[in-house]
């Protein structure tokens, strides 16, 4: 069987110290599958892409965690790993070229990263917005931005967050197809829509953990 890309293991979270939001929750990715994480409101579907994102580090949390089969500390592969957050983190003055281009910078990217973003806007039906400000985007055109940016960053491991929610049937499908194109990467999507649009897609359901009470 092929090594997984990502292996997390023996996951326990808590926020509080109190509450169990993972007791002792293992998965696997494997390179190039899409992973459709599904689940009741409130269960931790955030709370997980955020961990693997390296971004909860504080409150209760123990795991163990492998990439390519060597043990890592989350914080530490953060450059391996796009998110997509179900808030589109951009800069509202500032154009969407100009959004483009300081990711490009932070992410330290050449050239072809701008022309990749800029090929799925066209994909995606806005690229004639990216000249302006984004403060003047729809909610859809906004998260179309977001989506460019982040699957524009050449990593092997995309995380998802509600990433169909404000787009319209036809950006939705498009999103899902081009996804599906792209075997050289893994995605995980958090989603409570378009799964059957995944047909090749594991599903990972999380349920409540039944320990409810964390020891620390
Ligand atoms: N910053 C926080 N501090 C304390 N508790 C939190 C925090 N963020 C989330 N929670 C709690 O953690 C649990 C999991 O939340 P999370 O947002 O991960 O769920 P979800 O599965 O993504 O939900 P939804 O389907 O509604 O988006 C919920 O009970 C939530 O109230």
């Amino acid at each position: 069987m092929d090594e997984p890309l990502f292996s997390l293991q023996n996951l326990t979270y808590s926020y509080d110290g109190k509450t169990l939001i993972f007791d002792q929750f293992s998965f696997d990715v494997l390179k190039g599958e899409t992973i459709f994480l599904t689940g009741p409101n409130g269960v931790g579907k955030t709370t997980l892409l955020q961990i693997i994102a390296g971004l909860l580090s504080n409150g209760h949390l123990t795991y163990r965690a492998y990439y390519k089969g060597n043990p890592v500390q989350l914080v530490a592969i953060r450059r391996y790993i796009s998110y997509v957050t179900a808030e589109p983190p951009l800069f509202s003055k500032l154009t969407g070229y100009e959004n483009i281009e300081c990711f490009r910078l932070l992410w330290r990217l050449d050239r072809t990263y701008y022309q990749k973003v800029e090929a799925i806007c066209h994909t995606l039906g806005m690229a004639d917005w990216l000249a302006l400000p984004v403060d003047q985007y729809s909610l859809g055109t906004l998260q179309k931005l977001h989506i460019a940016i982040a699957l524009g960053r050449p990593v092997e491991l995309y995380l998802m967050d509600e990433p169909f929610n404000s787009l319209d049937v036809t950006s939705r499908d498009i999103l899902a197809e081009w996804i599906q194109t792209d075997n050289r990467a893994s995605y995980i999507i958090a989603s409570h829509v378009h799964q059957d649009k995944f047909p090749s897609a594991r599903v990972l359901t999380l349920a409540r953990p039944v320990r409810k009470e964390g020891i620390w």
